[in-house]
């Protein structure tokens, strides 16, 4: 069993891997999971040192956008370009228009559409606030890579510059998901999905 970080909330089950949900159709399911092109895997490499890559915490400054939410900070130096971790959720391809941590996926020609969705279920990255009104750049990236040996399909986040121990970790959620989120608020729903860039 995976064991939580500091921090983690009582309501949300912590994985180290992620599910797939049964809306995925067969042919997704076998897609995701195994590439037809394996000579562009990866095997990222993890950061080696004392403390530990990252940190989940309340943000405190009254300033931030998020203030009284969470957040996810650098428990040390990450350097530029290197992977942080892995997007970790519940894999579906069903409609959640309503959740605030389902990141798009893939897109297949067929019109079926796949989102890795952490409201429920997830791991540390889905702490990982938009840089908007925080800093004047994103300092890591969503990007989706296939993984050595097994080819799974995933999405990982990349450090885009150094990121100094402390400093919380921002990305670019895309236009489109503020955009649509004032939308759906007008409309009564909550938001759509991260898009990846
Ligand atoms: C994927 S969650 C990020 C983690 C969240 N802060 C938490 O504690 O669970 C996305 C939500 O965080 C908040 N958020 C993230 N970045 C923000 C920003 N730059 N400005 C305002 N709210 C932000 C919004 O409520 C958004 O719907």
């Amino acid at each position: 069993m995976s064991r939580e970080p500091p921090h983690w909330p009582k309501s949300i089950r912590y994985l180290s891997s992620c599910q797939y949900h049964a809306s995925l159709s067969h042919s997704a399911r076998s897609f995701l999971q195994s590439d037809p092109l394996p000579q562009i895997r990866l095997e990222p490499q993890k950061i080696r040192g004392s403390g530990s890559k990252i940190v989940i915490r309340r943000i405190t400054d009254d300033h931030h956008p998020a203030y009284g939410q969470f957040g996810l900070f650098a428990g040390q130096k990450i350097a530029a370009n290197t992977f942080i971790l892995d997007y970790i959720g519940e894999i579906h391809s069903d409609e959640r228009p309503e959740s605030d941590y389902d990141l798009s996926l893939h897109r297949f020609q067929t019109g079926e559409s796949v989102g890795v969705d952490a409201s429920h279920m997830g791991n540390e990255a889905r702490f990982i606030n938009d840089y908007r009104g925080v800093a004047d750049k994103p300092n890591a990236i969503f990007f989706d890579y296939r993984i050595a040996n097994s080819g799974e399909l995933r999405m990982g986040v990349w450090s885009q510059k150094d990121i100094k121990k402390g400093q919380e970790i921002l990305v670019s959620y895309g236009k489109s998901f503020w955009k649509s989120r004032i939308a759906n608020v007008n409309e009564g729903l909550s938001s759509t999905s991260v898009q990846k860039q």
